[in-house]
């Protein structure tokens, strides 16, 4: 692999030669702040005489410019390797008669940081003040537009000044944006996408990419696309703004009575929707909030009374596995997926172990319950990996159903809860379905959809297809699943 290389002067006798391959740019230098500087980067070599040398993979270089004789590189480095990215530059002197190669070494380690491509020029933001412990604005200013101004982007912010803004800006959004940053939690993304729903042009609308920013309490679309290590970080999520790519999503259309919402997330009865209510007014903790909702929620062990009936395509927890690594298989082979079949799979003699009676293509299960949750993306909040076996756009959704167990069993249960281990219990049914319908068989009770609270009345839900657009960098979710094969070894999907 070829290295092209820029000699840069700072003064007083100290340079450094920053080059690049398809995969790294390497910085070579004798100036000691500098030396300092990007030591925190991946260093491969230093001793205090001599030069140090570090690279720093070329996904992270946002912009290289060359103005009025200085040249400057800007890019992300952690401190540390469990570190999160933070914004770094490099500036140095050119003399005229290098001006060119200068001019053209910075074109050319943006094209390659860029693959070629561009970073999506005029974003559209939106940044909710109160959402999570209330730092986003402070995240955007501090952290993230500075890499978007950085890359070029223009910026349109609105931070939203009520519950429900969000809705009236999006349904009027103007087609002409690249992308829309989300700086919140999943509240107000749920809100963005409602918005695009009551759009004049709603498949227009639906389009244009989101990219959220991390600044709410579960941030589980964060999580989602980018990982456990990156999602809660707001300078991996920027950087996903400029080189992610545009990635189609199912969304869900919710009917309650005459009304119709969409849902991108999870919609929850039972225990997991107690807990996310009755932490509301402990927003400050972040995500701790869910885990301790989850044990006062162990403590009090109220059932739910739900009818569920659901049009099931799959109940069978090995096969969604073998779906999902057959998924990764082709993704990392750069070939499209294929959705696994939607065909009905009835509870017959050829399917063992489905759920109960089956009714023109609905089966029921109206045993009493703890909870149900049922959604898309593996992560709700940082604690809880509740659909590991997720796809963005299978034309499916994921129904997990916790039948009644002891309260020692479900305290048991939050062990490897963040890695989906829960998964695996028998006594969490697990199916995937195009369509369900849920029923409450008692008064009272707690709706969540996206972590809004909804009435407690029967309510539909149906897969709208590929209808709604993330920006991610991965064309699959990011996480992770391990899996524990009949050999107790574990494996990662
Ligand atoms: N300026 C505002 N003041 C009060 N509430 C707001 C404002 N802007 C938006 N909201 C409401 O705040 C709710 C929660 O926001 P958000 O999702 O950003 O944070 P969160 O609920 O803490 O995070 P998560 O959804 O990830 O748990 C949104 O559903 C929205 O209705």
């Amino acid at each position: 692999m070829s290295t092209r290389e820029l000699v840069i002067e700072h003064g007083n006798g100290t340079f450094t030669t920053l080059g690049f391959t398809e995969t790294s740019l390497t910085i070579v230098t004798n100036d000691d702040d500098l030396a300092q500087q990007v030591s925190c980067c991946q260093t491969l070599f230093s001793s205090p005489r001599t030069s140090v040398i570090s690279e720093v993979p070329i996904r992270q270089v946002v912009a290289a410019t060359f103005l009025s004789g200085v040249v400057k590189v800007s890019y992300l480095v952690r401190k540390g390797k469990k570190q999160h990215l933070h914004l770094t530059q490099i500036f140095g002197h050119v003399d005229d008669a290098h001006s060119v190669p200068a001019r053209e070494w910075c074109h050319s380690v943006t094209q390659v940081a860029y693959k070629g491509g561009n970073p999506p020029k005029v974003l559209r933001v939106l940044i909710n003040p109160r959402g999570g412990p209330g730092k986003a604005l402070q995240i955007y200013l501090n952290q993230v537009e500075p890499i978007l101004l950085e890359a070029g982007c223009e910026v349109e912010v609105t931070c939203t000044t009520r519950a429900g803004h969000a809705i009236e800006l999006a349904q009027t959004i103007d087609l002409g944006y690249d992308a829309l940053v989300i700086v919140s939690g999943d509240g107000l993304i749920h809100e963005v996408m409602n918005g695009l729903a009551k759009h004049p042009q709603p498949e227009k609308a639906f389009s244009i990419p989101i990219a959220p920013i991390p600044a709410g309490s579960g941030n589980g679309l964060s999580l989602n696309i980018l990982g456990l290590q990156d999602g809660l970080d707001p300078c991996a999520a920027a950087l996903n703004v400029l080189k992610g790519r545009p990635m189609k999503i199912d969304l869900l259309s919710f009917t309650q009575g005459n009304q119709k919402r969409i849902s991108f997330m999870s919609q929850t009865v039972g225990l997991m929707a107690d807990l996310d209510i009755e932490t509301e007014h402990l927003r400050w903790m972040g995500d701790l909030r869910f885990v301790w909702g989850y044990l006062r929620g162990v403590m009090a062990h109220k059932t739910c009374k739900m009818e569920f009936s659901m049009k099931v395509t799959e109940h069978d927890k090995s096969r969604m596995v073998d779906a999902l690594h057959a998924r990764r298989t082709s993704a990392a082979k750069g070939l499209p997926f294929v959705s696994p079949s939607s065909e009905i799979v009835p509870n017959d003699d050829k399917h063992p172990g489905g759920p109960g009676s089956l009714d023109g293509g609905w089966v029921k299960f109206d045993k009493p319950v703890l909870w149900m949750a049922a959604g898309k993306g593996p992560y709700v909040s940082r604690s809880l990996m509740q659909f590991p076996v997720s796809h963005p756009d299978d034309g499916l959704v994921d129904i997990s159903i916790q039948e009644v167990v002891g309260r020692k069993f479900l305290l048991d249960a939050m062990d490897g809860a963040e890695v989906g281990r829960s998964f695996w219990l028998n006594s969490n049914r697990y199916f995937k379905a195009t369509a369900y319908r849920a029923k409450p068989l008692a008064p009272h009770g707690v709706l969540m959809v996206d972590g809004e609270a909804f009435p407690f009345e029967e309510f539909q839900i149906d897969v709208l297809h590929r209808l709604g657009t993330l920006i991610s960098p991965y064309p699959h979710y990011a996480p992770d699943f391990k899996v524990i094969d009949a050999k107790g070894t574990e494996r990662t999907v």
